[in-house]
């Protein structure tokens, strides 16, 4: 049988699944990639691979998109890694740069400033632009809250927001992956998620940032039905962005 590609992120969120992937047998029926967010979406919009960690806000850009395990990176509340950092409080931003890496938290910066904060917001991509304020995700903002005037978790807001949680990625494959493979392939997730307590052993401690809460508490991992929900509606927000911007 052809190997199965995969496209992971390269973050500390994906290192409990990467654990779980590489201690079990299914590393030999995979060939595995880790990638920044936005290369997940691109690896599996272009067929590139065959399942990706996938930011889902590029769900609607992968033909035949389907979720194939039980599992995702995502939040209940503030995740301690997906922010607005501003210099103005959020009433007053009129400008905000955009995050490469990211798909998801990008257009979920867009719909919490249009539909939460109803603020008219221009968005740049230009990494040298100075702005108002910026989305960053993923290990570059560990303990780098304290470093700006205003942080707004954007799994807090979107709580705020809506009463539910939220689901930054997901494991979606652009083709039919026969059953087998996704039993085996949840249960190696599983695995990882089982082995946390291993996981943190090997990552390094870091000033300013509690790990051990980060793996277990403000992640969460679970395709619940609410996080389905959410996704839903998140989805259905952006659609309602790209109307109003043609
Ligand atoms: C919680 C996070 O979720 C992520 C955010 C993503 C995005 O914004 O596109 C994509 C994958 C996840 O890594 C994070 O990166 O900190």
């Amino acid at each position: 049988m052809n190997k199965i590609k995969i496209s992971a992120v390269a973050y500390t969120n994906t290192k409990a699944f990467i654990y779980g992937l590489t201690h079990s047998d299914i590393i030999n029926k995979i060939d595995l990639s880790l990638d920044i967010p936005s290369d997940c979406a691109a690896k599996v919009i272009s067929n590139q691979v065959d399942i990706g960690l996938m930011p889902v806000a590029a769900i609607p850009y992968v033909p035949n998109a389907n979720i194939v395990a039980d599992y995702c990176i995502g939040s209940d509340g503030a995740v301690n890694s997906v922010f607005i950092f501003s210099h103005v409080p959020v009433n007053e931003i009129k400008t905000l740069r955009l995050d490469a890496h990211s798909r998801t938290s990008n257009n979920l910066a867009k719909v919490l400033l249009k539909f939460h904060w109803e603020q008219e917001v221009s968005f740049t991509t230009d990494q040298n632009e100075e702005t108002d304020a910026f989305v960053l995700i993923g290990d570059r903002t560990f303990g780098k809250k304290e470093d700006f005037a205003y942080a707004y978790d954007m799994g807090e807001e979107w709580k705020n927001f809506t009463g539910l949680p939220f689901m930054y990625a997901a494991w979606v494959a652009n083709k039919e992956i026969p059953q087998a493979f996704k039993d085996e392939f949840n249960a190696a997730l599983k695995f990882g998620l089982d082995h946390r307590k291993e996981v943190l052993q090997e990552l390094p401690a870091l000033p300013n940032f509690d790990l051990d809460d980060y793996l277990y508490h403000k992640l969460q991992f679970e395709v619940t039905d609410d996080r389905k929900k959410a996704l839903k509606l998140f989805l259905s927000y952006i659609e309602e962005l790209e109307k109003v911007s043609l």
